[in-house]
């Protein structure tokens, strides 16, 4: 059979004792992807990767790479896959022993494998005179890409990457995770990525997983997954929101928590439908007698935040405490203790249907 999916898993199962750490996961990835997962500690991440990278087996179910079944084959004999990881370099080596390692694992020439690494260094932007330097020498960033050049020697067909920038700098973090997606884009290779952090996935990723409990919760873009969760975890766990129970009956809405405008519609949502009424901090408004809208809200101002760029504003109300934000240019004139009216437009929220 000819997929066009370079990995899939099918029914995948691990099982801890009696702890079932992956449930049933199912999962194509395409050649050329980066493919991020993302979910909280706990939640399988790391055990979905070992699977992968054939550091451990699985209980139930299969993994493919393209049409060959590897679930059964270890680690050193999946010579398409390969973990990054920034601190298994050679410290007492060269920065060039190092690239060329793998390359010396496979008997390549010593003068091919010096080409090789030197067209790596230019890859991953090291200057050619690294080639000598100490990686005891080299800072933590110019580390990251050296163990990445070394990772493309192998020349893998996937590279599967567990958190490698969680103990960098914030500074550090942001420039490698462009460096990251560029590298990417100029490779063609696949990249299967993990990580923590939702800003890190939604900066480089093509498609994002979010892991909970062992199960993905929602598989899609970074924009689907932002503007359209499936669930209250998924919009929780995407960034600050704010969620309103809402009910449809008798051609109309109703919602304890909102004062709704004749004739407010939401897109797909019939009769009978209950859920929560998604809307995101950058769409809530304060409003004013002059600027009605389809939902609102009272409240006092409780807070405002300086976040660099932006401005967020919480407002405590009966609900709860809605948040708002601006851009730091367009920031609102009030004052904490300040009543304000706060609102939005149907077209700027998402409906979590049935979300429990
Ligand atoms: N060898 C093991 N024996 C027993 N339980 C395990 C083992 N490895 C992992 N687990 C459990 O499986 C679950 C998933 O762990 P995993 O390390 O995959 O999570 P994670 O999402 O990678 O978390 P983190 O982000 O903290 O690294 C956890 O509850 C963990 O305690």
């Amino acid at each position: 059979m000819v997929s066009t999916a370079l990995l899939r898993l099918r029914g995948v199962v691990k099982k801890f004792g009696d702890f079932t750490a992956l449930d049933n996961i199912g999962l194509d990835i395409h050649e050329g992807e980066f493919f991020t997962i993302v979910g909280p500690s706990g939640s399988g991440k790391s055990t979905l990767i070992r699977l992968l990278v054939g550091m451990d087996d699985v209980t139930d179910g299969e993994i493919w790479l393209r049409d060959d079944r590897i679930d059964g084959t270890p680690a050193n004999l999946r010579p398409t896959c390969m973990v990054f990881q920034s601190l298994a370099l050679f410290p007492h080596m060269t920065v060039g022993q190092n690239i060329e390692f793998p390359l010396k694992l496979r008997k390549v020439a010593p003068a091919a494998r010096r080409a090789r690494a030197e067209e790596l260094l230019e890859l991953l932007r090291l200057p050619q005179s690294y080639y000598d330097k100490r990686i005891s020498q080299c800072s933590g960033g110019e580390r990251q890409r050296v163990a990445l050049a070394r990772a493309l020697a192998f020349d893998p067909e996937i590279l599967f990457f567990d958190e490698p920038l969680s103990a960098l700098d914030y500074r550090l973090r942001k420039t490698l995770e462009k460096e990251l997606k560029d590298l990417h884009a100029r490779t063609g290779k696949t990249f299967v990525y993990i990580t923590h952090s939702l800003e890190e996935a939604m900066v480089m990723s093509d498609r994002i997983a979010i892991m909970k409990a062992g199960r993905f919760e929602q598989i899609a873009v970074a924009d689907e997954i932002y503007s359209t969760p499936v669930s209250r975890f998924v919009a929780e766990f995407m960034g600050e929101v704010n969620l309103f129970p809402v009910a449809a009956r008798n051609g109309g809405l109703h919602s304890a928590a909102l004062q709704i405008a004749p004739g407010a519609t939401l897109d797909g949502v019939g009769d009978d439908d209950n859920g929560l009424l998604m809307v995101r901090p950058e769409y809530m408004r304060i409003a004013d007698s002059a600027t009605p809208f389809d939902f609102m809200l009272g409240g006092v101002l409780h807070g405002e935040y300086a976040l660099g760029s932006r401005i967020q504003y919480e407002i405590e109300t009966p609900e709860g405490m809605v948040t708002v934000e601006k851009l730091r240019e367009d920031r609102f004139d009030i004052r904490e203790g300040q009543d304000v009216t706060v609102g939005f437009n149907a077209a700027n929220t998402h409906f979590i249907r049935d979300a429990s």
